[in-house]
């Protein structure tokens, strides 16, 4: 069983580039599908996630190739099946975006339930919501669900509760349907833009996205094109945090500050300097941080997915902190494992009390999902010794490099396996 092992450190000084987000490169993927002709995507990262769907697209036709720069080209003109194997549907979350995706050109698509990370249930009953009022029907099995639609039709849907899943398949499902579709109490998140932005650069006609209402007028086909997906703001924010946990200074290239307010809000409340340029932010911390609360929330509210690797920041604030999960309320999965290294945290209800401060001490750790990942390693910087994380496959769902990227900030960080706990570094890249 491979493991990361990661080594307490000193302040992180250096500068990282941060990959395309994996939230966003998922939905365009898939999109692609609705296109008529060849799509050029720019900065798609080579996670985990990424090479399930290029999986995927080898089963159902849709032609998918890293060429040398980097950039993916896909032809989704032979896509010849509609039936994603429920196996492979079920190792991402994302693999419902394959419904709205293909539903308009085929008329049927059949795909397993949602996997993803696995931190408390997570209903798509609001994805169902939107098939079933542009016309379509839906029909649920043991590990499958299918949904059928003769001619998917617009309409006006109001979300019970906002969700960027959901907010994207509708505009994925409504692009070719016929007539015109209204989204209220919509997502806003920037992947909900990205996606409207790529949709559109096809010849797709969607406005409003990035507000809480969104008009997409239906198109008969969409054609080629090339597009660049925007940066992982949470991976960013991730790394703007590393360098509070030891003091130092880090800097974040390939990032839109504007995508990170509510995070860049939180890390000065808590005494981290950070310098904004065009597309880069810099970090600057002395290691003294101020204890505070924080509740996550869509956005433009502070993220879910930041919550776990700031929750390992605010051990190392002196005092009392609250976090506070207002998405999923029951995402602490990584408590306990912070736990393991002698953090000082209870979980009632939906909110984390954390008294900073307190030592910690390297241990075994488990990675439960990719966020959990994070905030062990970052926890894994501020530990005395050593620190050996299990479920790697976990953080690799979300990380092109995660141990390369640490590394060239001078942590020491390897990838092992099980039993050659004394034996030299095995691996360098994840
Ligand atoms: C692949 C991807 O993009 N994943 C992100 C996406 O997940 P995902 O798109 O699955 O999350 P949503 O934005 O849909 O979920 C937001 C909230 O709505 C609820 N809900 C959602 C759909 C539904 O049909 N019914 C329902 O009740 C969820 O339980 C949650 O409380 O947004 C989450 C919230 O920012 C992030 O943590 C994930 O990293
Ligand atoms: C929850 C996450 O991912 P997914 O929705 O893909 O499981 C995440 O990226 O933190």
């Amino acid at each position: 069983m491979d493991y990361i092992q990661i080594q307490s450190s000193g302040p992180l000084n250096g500068a990282v580039t941060i990959q395309g987000s994996k939230n966003s490169s998922l939905a365009l993927l898939a999109a692609t599908c609705l296109a008529d002709a060849t799509v050029l995507l720019e900065g798609i990262p080579n996670i985990y996630d990424f090479r399930v769907i290029r999986q995927i697209g080898k089963d159902i036709g849709l032609n998918m190739e890293r060429l040398p720069s980097g950039h993916i080209l896909l032809d989704p003109r032979y896509i010849h099946s509609a039936v994603i194997d429920p196996g492979k549907a079920s190792a991402y979350r994302a693999s419902y975006y394959f419904i709205g995706a293909l539903l308009a050109k085929f008329g049927k698509v059949t795909v397993g339930f949602p996997g993803g990370d696995d931190f408390v249930s997570r209903p798509i009953d609001q994805h169902f919501k939107v098939f079933r009022a542009l016309g379509a029907e839906v029909t649920v099995f043991n590990d499958y669900y299918v949904v059928e639609a003769k001619q998917l039709l617009g309409a006006d849907i109001y979300f019970d509760m906002i969700t960027s899943g959901a907010t994207i398949n509708a505009m994925l499902a409504a692009a070719r349907a016929e007539g015109r579709t209204r989204l209220y109490n919509a997502a806003m998140d920037p992947e909900v833009v990205d996606t409207a932005n790529f949709l559109n650069q096809l010849g797709a006609k969607i406005v409003g996205a990035g507000t809480d209402q969104i008009r997409i007028e239906g198109v008969p086909f969409l054609s080629g094109g090339s597009y660049s997906v925007i940066p992982d703001r949470l991976i960013a924010g991730a790394f703007l945090m590393a360098a509070g946990i030891n003091g130092g200074s880090i800097t974040v290239h390939n990032v839109i500050p504007e995508h990170m307010g509510s995070c860049m809000a939180k890390l000065r409340e808590i005494g981290i300097e950070l310098e904004r340029s065009d597309q880069s932010l810099t970090a600057h911390s002395t290691g003294r941080l101020r204890a505070t609360r924080i509740r996550t929330g869509m956005y433009p509210g502070f993220a879910t997915d930041l919550q776990q690797p700031f929750t390992a920041l605010l051990l190392k604030a002196q005092g009392k902190s609250i976090v506070t999960e207002r998405v999923y309320p029951k995402r602490f999965n990584h408590i306990q494992q912070l736990k393991r290294l002698g953090a000082d945290i209870e979980v009632r209800k939906e909110s984390a009390f954390i008294r900073g401060g307190v030592p910690l001490q390297g241990n075994w750790v488990h990675a439960t999902d990719v966020r959990a990942g994070t905030s062990l390693l970052l926890a894994g910087l501020a530990a005395e010794g050593a620190t050996r994380i299990t479920g790697v496959e976990h953080i690799e769902r979300g990380y092109d490099d995660a141990i390369g990227m640490f590394r060239s900030l001078g942590v020491d960080i390897s990838l092992r396996k099980h039993g050659d706990e004394a034996a030299p570094e095995r691996l360098s890249r994840l």
